[in-house]
């Protein structure tokens, strides 16, 4: 249990993680079809079982087991047990775990929809989205909480009709907002398919009782002045931010990234905001190219430990090195600057005067040594150990989106050979999901005695969704970090 009161508090990517908000698989997964599938941000069609039973019930059964292990403990059979049902992973089910620590987003929005306003107003406001027929509007008044927070999530009403899209990316909570100290800095999306993911997290950030001490600290962007004027695709004026491209390092210090998903609007919109709450004093712009692959900044870099990241071997120093040694290359190429990583520092006691950094490494080792206090060489972890084409195949199946649930303990997937050797490499242990959970249940080991591994998770279809652990967690509490400096 974290040791203040505090509901929220995250000051770092890897202090040992105590409370998070994340959504398991909904049947929307399944009714992604292949042509709408580039449209709703998949890049292919999942197999919905195989997702829920072989995959992310794993994911749900370490983090219970890290966060709150008493729902889960001594029982592990009995709930994967015979009958086969998963109504222990089933928001809705009596028999569902409801922790407060691994929260699932679907029960605080049923939560909320038991207040009668809050449903009025929420079902006007989806129906306005998805552009619904009065006649449906009004007949989704009719269905219990349970069944109104799962048709907003699927689509799909109990008769099984399909009433709007389903929201498959609800899963990837990491982009509806981001905890940043005690404050909660909510998303714009880009992308119309993640829409109604933010209308529906407004709301329960707004009105569920566990948010009550939070109110205050919620920050949502203004759009830009007369922003519905702007012509329709391509202006940066666009204030659009996903959680994917925040990343708080320290209780001072806020990584945010300008990319296919977030717009420079959004960035300076967000330093202003941050820097006049007092909520860090210095944010960092990691601009990075604006491309499918590259998303979001924590799909090409995230923290392992203080002096341990793991990272795509493009934005290396040597990378870039090699990039500009071919001169009459350079010179043909040079207005390409958009292709290049850009990282500019702010610092809020001296705005005029910010400090440029030339690659994610030299920008990383600055966190690692200055803003940590570290005094180990800061090492890099790169994707497919550095080599063509493990490398970008790896990181397409986001070996750099790892999820630190402790610092040196993280969750990556077990699909990305060359970067688990690369880790084996720099030390860590390399552990596989299933094995450990059966050693946990056997209490041949216990979760304080892991330390610097990489735990392994099935992942041959979530992978296919496009983002890693990073990207399927919201974390509201982390222990903070112990920085000598
Ligand atoms: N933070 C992240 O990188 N999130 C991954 C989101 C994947 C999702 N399919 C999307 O394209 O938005």
């Amino acid at each position: 249990m974290p040791k203040d009161n505090a509901f929220a508090s995250v000051t770092s990517e890897i202090g040992t993680l105590r409370k998070l908000l994340v959504h398991s698989p909904d049947s929307g997964l399944g009714k992604v079809v292949p042509s709408k599938a580039q449209d709703w941000l998949f890049e292919d069609i999942v197999h919905l079982d195989t997702i829920r039973r072989k995959e992310y019930d794993y994911y749900t059964k370490i983090l219970l087991y890290f966060l709150d292990p008493e729902k889960i403990q001594g029982r592990l059979k009995k709930i994967d047990g015979k009958d086969g049902q998963r109504n222990f992973y089933k928001p809705g089910h009596k028999e569902f775990y409801r922790s407060e620590k691994v929260i699932e987003l679907q029960w605080l929005l049923e939560e909320i929809l038991e207040d009668r306003e809050i449903r009025l107003t929420l079902i006007a406001s989806v129906c306005a989205v998805e552009g619904c027929s009065y006649a449906i509007q009004q007949n989704l008044m009719d269905y219990p909480a349970a069944d109104l927070a799962k048709i907003f999530i699927s689509g799909t009403a109990t008769d099984k009709s399909m009433l709007f899209p389903p929201i498959p990316n609800f899963i990837f909570t990491r982009d509806i907002g981001i905890t940043i100290n005690n404050h909660i800095l909510l998303n714009k999306p880009a992308k119309k398919a993640r829409t109604r993911e933010a209308l529906l997290v407004r709301y329960i950030f707004f009105n569920h009782p566990l948010f009550a001490s939070l109110r205050e600290n919620i920050i949502e962007l203004p759009d830009t002045h007369q922003h519905f004027l702007l012509p329709k695709e391509g202006d940066e004026k666009k204030v659009t931010l996903e959680g994917g491209d925040v990343m708080v390092v320290t209780k001072d210090h806020v990584l945010i990234g300008v990319s296919e998903r977030t717009s420079m609007e959004a960035a300076h919109q967000a330093i202003h905001a941050l820097f006049e709450r007092n909520v860090v004093k210095k944010v960092s712009i990691v601009k990075i190219p604006k491309k499918r692959d590259y998303m979001h900044i924590d799909t090409v870099f995230t923290q392992v430990k203080r002096n341990v990241w793991v990272m795509l071997g493009n934005f290396s120093k040597k990378a870039i090195k090699k990039e500009d040694a071919d001169t009459v290359q350079r010179i043909l190429e040079g207005k390409k600057d958009d292709n290049k990583i850009k990282i500019i520092q702010f610092r809020k006691k001296d705005l005029e005067n910010p400090v440029y950094f030339d690659n994610l490494e030299d920008l990383l080792n600055d966190i690692s040594r200055n803003d940590m206090g570290c005094d180990e060489k800061t090492r890099f972890i790169y994707s497919g150990n550095n080599e063509f084409p493990f490398d970008a195949r790896e990181q397409w199946t986001d070996s750099c989106n790892v999820l630190a649930l402790k610092e040196g303990v993280v969750l990556g997937y077990d699909r990305n050979d060359k970067t688990a050797d690369a880790f084996e490499n720099a030390g860590f242990k390399i552990l596989h999901a299933k094995e450990l959970l059966d050693e946990l249940e056997a209490g041949t080991i216990t979760t304080d005695e892991i330390k610097d591994s990489l735990i392994l998770m099935p992942s041959a279809e979530l992978s296919r969704a496009r983002g890693g652990f990073h990207c399927m967690s919201m974390p509201i509490y982390r222990e903070e970090l112990k920085i000598e400096n």
